[in-house]
């Protein structure tokens, strides 16, 4: 028997790179969600809750250097296993899943892997530099110079082939921005910013045409080689695509019926008598031979069968039995390598400049958009158009009494309904790129809520200057500053209100236009019961009058109403039986006190915005960091 003696040089060298290989080993994984089955009617008590089954027993090992295609036909699991390795799945996971001896924990997720998602999750009105340089301000440790991060970006835009289109804007389903394959190439772009060992894809191909597709899938391959381990799951890759790929893994009804090498693939499909028809696509005929056919009961038979038996013979095979061994002694060995975990993002961002980020990369997308910036400063004053012809300059007359309480009304309803149009019309986009970015672990729900927040202050205060400076001097509202300064402050918190309380919303319902008919119900319904412009409280049925409190137009209507009116002097016409001679024996009479509440309304109204914004905080806690793929 020949002996090789490798000298001490050798030994070393291959230990180094043993040492330097990367693995993320999955050990029977498996993921069990639970549905509420019957229609939602019958309530939580009444509908069983079944169980199903995602994953079943799921081994594989991914190494650095190796790029791993995941394929499947639809539903068969292939998001649902990049989910669980990501630590955003929504059900129980049992199982081991170790990255470098180490398991997998949501902060060793977000230090060493990058999720892309399906869907891209950009801001229209940015190009792709400054995407990319405010996602590497949020990522990239805080002591990254600026010509740093600078380089780093123009590093990953050679990367991704985006030279051509770095200055271009990114666009979206209403701006014609850079194409869909393009766009793709943002997001993946997004996620290598941080340099991460692990790159997980989410059909990174789907819409692109086969040249964009191999193009991309290239440049995963390159990544992976230069020593990454990349997973991505793919439908239909071409031929082409399939001599790019080291590894594949077949799912089918969240079980694996191959894993392992692009080589081993149609040697060990044509062992168990599946032999690849020539012209075809290996991928293509193993992932449809792999499927169910539910078309008529004989072919679901036929093919449940094959499937059951690609299943169990794929679990007694070599292939298999090897990659449970290696994955179990990976999840076994003591953590030798755990200085490769050291904590990418130790040194993260300042807060200050993760909000500063934030807050400026808001303020670019709104001010390139015209007709976002528009919507929000002339939304709320092209309604006072409407105010101003029809009710004119009011006079002091008997009959400008009921004219005043009309724009008082307006003034009290309209302000927050541009609130909710304006949040409906712009938040949502905000809403997303947050969620990618807090899965992301970049920033938390105050910080995005507060930045927000601060960003639409501004045009608030510009759009209600606006408003209430023609809206009061026109109509002839009781004609001092300060009363004109208080009028304005009132304006401005109904504005600011309608917006937080849209915010609200969105964070419970991913739907736009159910936050939009929840909100417009809530303020609508607020305004009647608790302004006391359409019928006086004191009348209400008690209850109705208690809720009233409850309320920000309770306040508002207090304040708008003591301000016009007190020591308001009215003429008496002599044809006028009844004369309301001065406007404060009319506040006497619907709103008594209310001149001494002044104080206690407004610090009313700036509570409600506060508590708002803070409710909106709890809503976006409790429902979660949605999964928007
Ligand atoms: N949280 C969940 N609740 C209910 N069902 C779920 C959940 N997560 C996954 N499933 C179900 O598990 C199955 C696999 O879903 P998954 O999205 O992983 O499939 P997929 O292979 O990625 O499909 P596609 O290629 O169409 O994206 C589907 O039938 C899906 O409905």
């Amino acid at each position: 028997m020949d002996v090789v003696v490798f000298s001490k040089n050798q030994v070393d060298v291959v230990q180094q790179e043993l040492d330097e290989t990367k693995t993320l080993s999955l050990l029977h994984v498996s993921y069990v969600v639970k549905q509420w089955a019957g229609p939602w009617w019958k309530g939580a008590c009444l509908r069983p809750v079944i169980s199903k089954t995602v994953l079943n027993q799921i081994t594989m090992q991914l190494k650095s250097g190796q790029i791993t295609a995941l394929l499947g036909n639809s539903g068969s699991g292939k998001t649902s296993l990049l989910d669980v390795i990501s630590c955003r799945s929504s059900g129980s996971v049992t199982g081991k899943v170790y990255y470098n001896n180490h398991e997998v924990t949501k902060a060793i997720i977000q230090d060493h892997a990058s999720y892309v998602m399906q869907a891209d999750r950009l801001l229209p009105n940015l190009t792709v530099r400054e995407t990319l340089l405010y996602t590497a301000r949020l990522k990239l440790p805080g002591n990254t110079s600026y010509s740093d991060i600078k380089n780093k970006v123009q590093t990953v835009i050679m990367e991704m082939g985006l030279k051509n289109v770095a200055d271009s804007r990114v666009g979206g389903q209403i701006i014609r921005g850079i194409s869909g394959g393009e766009r793709r190439r943002v997001t993946i772009a997004i996620q290598l910013l941080q340099n991460p060992d692990i790159v997980l894809l989410d059909e990174p191909t789907s819409g692109l045409d086969s040249h964009t597709a191999r193009h991309l899938v290239k440049s995963l391959a390159d990544m992976a080689h230069n020593g990454k381990i990349v997973l991505l799951t793919i439908h239909q890759p071409s031929s082409d695509i399939f001599n790019l790929l080291d590894q594949v893994a077949i799912l089918t009804s969240g079980e694996l019926t191959f894993c392992g090498g692009t080589n081993e693939l149609v040697p060990y499909f044509s062992k168990l008598g599946y032999p690849c028809p020539h012209y075809m696509n290996p991928l293509d005929y193993y992932v449809d031979l792999s499927s169910i056919d539910r078309r008529d009961p004989n072919l679901e038979k036929t093919t449940t069968e094959r499937q059951q038996h690609f299943i169990r013979s794929f679990i007694a095979s070599d292939i298999n039995v090897e990659a449970v061994q290696t994955a179990t002694e990976d999840t076994l060995q003591p953590s030798k390598r755990r200085q490769l975990l050291s904590s990418k993002r130790i040194f993260g961002p300042s807060k200050v400049r993760v909000f500063y980020t934030i807050l400026s990369r808001m303020n670019v997308n709104l001010f390139r958009d015209r007709k976002d910036y528009f919507s929000r400063i002339f939304l709320l004053p092209l309604f006072m158009v409407f105010i101003l012809v029809f009710l004119g300059h009011l006079g002091l007359k008997q009959a400008s009494i009921q004219d005043r309480i009309g724009l008082i009304y307006q003034s009290a309803t309209v302000p927050p309904f541009m609130g909710i149009l304006n949040a409906v019309a712009l938040f949502p986009v905000q809403r997303n790129l947050f969620y990618r970015e807090c899965r992301d672990g970049l920033y938390s729900i105050p910080t995005f809520l507060v930045a927000y927040t601060i960003h639409i202050f501004p045009f608030l205060v510009l759009s209600t200057i606006i408003f209430s400076s023609a809206t009061y001097w026109v109509t002839g509202l009781y004609p001092t500053a300060e009363r004109f300064g208080l009028y304005t402050a009132a304006i401005f918190f109904l504005q600011l209100w309608g917006e937080t309380l849209t915010v609200l919303f969105l964070g419970v319902f991913l739907d736009p236009n159910l936050a939009n008919s929840t909100t417009a119900l809530i303020q609508a319904a607020a305004v009647v019961i608790s302004s006391g412009l359409l019928k006086n409280v004191a009348t209400l049925v008690k209850p109705l009058e208690w809720l009233s409190w409850g309320f920000i137009h309770k306040y508002s209507g207090e304040i708008l109403v003591a301000n016009e009116f007190q020591d308001l002097e009215f003429s008496c016409e002599s044809f006028v039986s009844a004369c309301i001679p001065n406007g404060t024996i009319y506040l006497d009479l619907y709103f008594p006190g209310s001149p001494d509440h002044m104080k206690r309304n407004f610090a009313a109204l700036g509570s409600y915005c506060v508590a708002t914004l803070i409710f909106a905080m709890v809503a976006f806690k409790i429902r979660g960091i949605r999964n928007l793929y």
